[in-house]
């Protein structure tokens, strides 16, 4: 059991703490074109991936700027998840840059990516509780990165405004009632609540989301799209989220990417797109 937690705790303190890997491949930069913009959080710059000699994507470019919310769509193993994983520094490009809140991912000290580490969230498709931990300490998680350590694993450990913090993103949730609860006794729609509250409980400034509700029924999904884009859009949050709803796409999204063979071949303003225009990306 203390062999199971340690290795559990050293394996979310890593992916929260984790450095960028060195890139597979150094490209030179196409920095020209792109002068920095203070209000952009992220930016790709002609971003490539392979894995092995499976050419994922390329030529990947744009910028996202401060309370934008982006859909990422596209069919299945286009690779938007793997483009998200590249945009938060977890897995190196193959070529080009990505520049998340003001650094340049592949050339940032252990330091600078802590902190921005503590600066994003991330809501994934399976919710990733620690299933015999209580509520609370799930959502104490969520603070690993401003504060690694034991103490922010367990609600026992946590300082008292940590706790209250973590109540406090229970609460926007609508779950501060199952804060002592154990995560394994939750539905498919609080769980994504609770990886929600763990979220935004640093209150960060950039969350990536992969399918967050495509794990939840109908009902529970349009609830936990609700909830989360109104949470994000009071705090001027800047979202980059996948979805393969277009309907979801269209109405949360502001503006809309499309991958398919490998390009972006859809960047347009939803306001400018119509449920037609994203099936033609899955023909
Ligand atoms: N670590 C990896 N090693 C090798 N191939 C990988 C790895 N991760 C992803 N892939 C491959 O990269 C491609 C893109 O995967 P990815 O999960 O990014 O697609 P996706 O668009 O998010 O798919 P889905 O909509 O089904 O979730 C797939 O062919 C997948 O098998």
């Amino acid at each position: 059991m203390r062999d199971t937690l340690s290795s559990t705790i050293s394996s979310v303190t890593d992916l929260l703490l984790r450095r960028p890997a060195a890139p597979d491949v150094l490209t030179e930069q196409t920095g020209a074109a792109f002068a920095p913009v203070s209000h952009v959080d992220i930016e790709a710059r002609a971003v490539s991936k392979s894995f092995g000699t499976t050419p994922i994507f390329s030529d990947v470019s744009f910028r996202l700027a401060r309370g934008e919310a982006t859909a990422l769509v596209g069919a299945n193993g286009t690779g938007k998840s793997t483009l998200l994983r590249c945009l938060m520094g977890l897995i190196p490009t193959s070529g080009g840059s990505v520049h998340l809140l003001g650094q340049q991912t592949d050339e940032t000290t252990g330091r600078q990516m802590r902190n921005i580490r503590a600066q994003i969230g991330l809501v994934s498709q399976k919710h990733n509780l620690v299933p015999r931990l209580s509520v609370l300490s799930n959502v104490l998680h969520g603070l690993l990165g401003k504060h690694p350590g034991i103490r922010h694993w367990s609600h026992s450990l946590a300082p008292q405004s940590s706790r209250e913090t973590a109540m406090q993103a229970l609460e926007r949730v609508g779950l501060a009632d199952f804060a002592h609860r154990r995560a394994d006794r939750l539905s498919g729609g609080q769980s994504q609540r609770v990886a929600i509250a763990r979220a935004i409980v640093s209150a960060p400034k950039v969350l990536f989301a992969d399918e967050p509700c495509a794990s939840l029924d109908p009902s529970a999904g349009e609830d936990v799209m609700e909830l989360f884009f109104r949470l994000v859009r009071d705090e001027n949050v800047t979202v980059v989220f996948t979805s393969h709803n277009i309907e979801h796409a269209l109405k949360y999204g502001d503006r809309v990417l499309g991958l398919a063979q490998g390009r972006i071949q859809l960047d347009a303003t939803a306001a400018s797109l119509s449920s037609a225009d994203l099936r033609g990306l899955y023909d």
